[in-house]
This record gives C-alpha cells, structure tokens and sequence, in this order.
C-alpha cells in the first residue's frame, strides 16, 4: 500500500510536485498518467527514497519513507525510466551483485536470478548488457525490481523501448504480480497503456493530480463538455423529435444525431414507439477518455 500526504518537490522555485495526496491499495495496479515533465518520475522518486521531499510525507506499507529508505527499499522494487546497468557484465552478473544489497545468499540469488530472467524473456541470453538492445534492458530492469520479491513495485514508463510482444508480455507479468497481492505503481504518458492494466488511474498536469479512479470515473470527472449526444437509427424516415431538451439535432433519412442537455434515450425512444417507428439504433456517444485526455491535459500545457 502506498500513502502520500501533501507530497511536495520544488525545484528552483517550481513546484515538479504540488502537494500530492494519493492512496494505492494493496494489490491494485495504479497507473500515474501524464504528460512529460508532469511531475511521475519526481514523484515516483520521492515515493521510492531518492529524492527527499520539500515538504509532505508518504508511506510505503505504512513505512514513513523519508524516515526509514532503507526498510522501504527492502519491500520495494524500481523499474526508473532509463535503467542502468554494468555494461561489461552479463545480466546474471548485473543481478547478482544487486541481490547482494537485499543479503540473499548466493544460492538462493543464483535460483531466483535463472526464474527471473526466464519470467522476462532473457532466459537464454549471455552476453554483456553493454550489447543489449533498450527493450531487453527494460525486461532485465523489471528482472531487477523483481529481484527481492518485492510488495510494492514502482514501474516508471516501464514500455518504453519494447516491441509489441515485449508490451504483452510486461502487461502479464503486471497482472500476475498484482494476483499476488503486490501493490503496483505505473506510470505513462500513454493513456491506451495504462487502461490495459490498471484498475485505477490518476492523472498528473504540471505537479498537480488533477483526476483519479476508475477509468470511468476519470471520464466523467474530467469530461467538461455537459451535453451529451445521441445516436438514433429508425427503419424509415427518421421523424422530428420534440422533446426540449434538445439543443440540436441533425436528421438524415433513417438516422438521427442528437445534442441534448441530459441522456434523453428513455424519452426518445417512446416518441418513436407513440410514431409506431421501429428502432434499429439507439446509443449514447461518450467521448473516450483519450479524447478527454488529450483535450484536457494537454490543451493546458
Ligand atoms: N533535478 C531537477 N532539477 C530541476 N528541475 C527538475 C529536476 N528534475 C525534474 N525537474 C523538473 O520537474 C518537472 C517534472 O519533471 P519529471 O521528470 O518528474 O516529469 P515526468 O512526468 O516524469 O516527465 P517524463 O515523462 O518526461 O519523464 C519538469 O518541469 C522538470 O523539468
């Protein structure tokens, strides 16, 4: 579980993050979205220990991080965006000296290092990562955050690089993990991304989390367009509805696009029953959250 209260950097007199206040529930996959230099990876840094806060707090498992990074670090797992890595060694090489820090025993870092990179798809892979391409860094990175079998994961912009096998394969380690029970932190600047595994979303614009839930309920609370439109098709000609709550409608034979104040389908689809018309369609048309997104966050920026 992950907390942060007030959560707040400032950089040269810029808030990068403007008083976050943001709860991830155990074995939920949050996917932190933004466009860039919205303030993720300067929150992702202060959630994981590395970079201390101007001021706010946040807890991992109820750890207060800025007090205790080291018991944090021991039940979290990182992917950053741009992973490094010992270029001369080979990926078992780079992951043994890291399970080093967690205190594994060596037998026990050689088992879990031979599942892991298998997990990842670099199971037959031998050669220095100095020759790896960015998507086979990125599987090792997640390798590496999963290393000491962590509850928390903070994956940031962790598609990047990957072809699209790469993103399917990621998407199911994601899932599986948070089956386990692991508390997932995602972020993107890719909203298709994140509505593919995330079971809530959060939304960040210049420091400041403007929306967060469901993707659903991010639509609807970012959505400022307060009409809605209305698709209607008729066997025959489409008659003229009354109703007075439309703004505008634009009728074309058998079909009709309505404008309205309010979701009027239950009205329109008695008129047409009292004109003994035949509804062949009769839908509302709801912006996605992509467009939402886009026109929203990024108009502002
Ligand atoms: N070390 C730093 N010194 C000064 N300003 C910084 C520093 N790190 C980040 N910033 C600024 O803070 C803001 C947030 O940056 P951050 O990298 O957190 O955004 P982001 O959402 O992760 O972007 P991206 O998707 O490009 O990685 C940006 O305006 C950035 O220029």
């Amino acid at each position: 579980m992950i907390r942060t209260e007030e959560l707040t950097k400032v950089y040269d007199g810029v808030k990068a993050v403007d008083s976050l206040n943001l709860t991830v529930e155990k074995g939920e996959v949050f996917g932190f979205l933004g466009p860039n230099g919205a303030g993720k990876t300067t929150a992702i840094g202060m959630m994981v220990g590395l970079l201390e806060p101007t001021g706010g707090k946040c807890f991992v498992n109820g750890i207060d991080v800025t007090k205790n990074p080291l018991e944090v670090k021991k039940i979290t797992g990182y992917l950053p965006d741009g992973v490094g890595f010992y270029p001369n060694l080979t990926a078992v090489q780079n992951l043994k000296y890291f399970s080093r820090f967690y205190g594994m025993k060596d037998s026990e870092a050689e088992t879990r290092i031979k599942g892991l990179l298998e997990y990842v798809g670099l199971g037959n892979v031998d050669k220095p990562v100095g020759s790896y391409s960015r998507g086979m860094k990125q599987r090792l990175g997640l390798a590496q955050a999963l290393l000491n079998d962590p509850d928390v994961l903070f994956l940031d912009e962790p598609t990047n690089g990957l072809d699209p096998q790469g993103v399917i394969q990621f998407r199911k380690i994601i899932k599986e993990q948070a089956e386990k029970g692991k508390t997932v932190f995602f972020s993107s600047h890719i909203l298709d991304e994140v509505q593919h595994v995330c079971s809530t979303i959060g939304i960040i614009s210049k420091g400041v989390l403007v929306a967060r839930g469901t993707t659903d309920e991010v639509r609807k609370k970012m959505s400022k367009d307060e009409t809605v439109t209305i698709i209607v098709k008729v066997k025959g000609d489409m008659p003229r509805m009354s109703d007075p709550r439309i703004i505008n409608a634009v009728y074309n034979n058998g079909s009709a696009v309505i404008q309205a104040s309010d979701d009027i389908r239950d009205a329109i689809s008695e008129e047409l029953f009292s004109k003994n018309m035949r509804v062949r369609e009769l839908r509302l048309e709801e912006k996605s959250l992509e467009e939402i997104f886009l026109e929203t966050v990024y108009r502002s920026e």
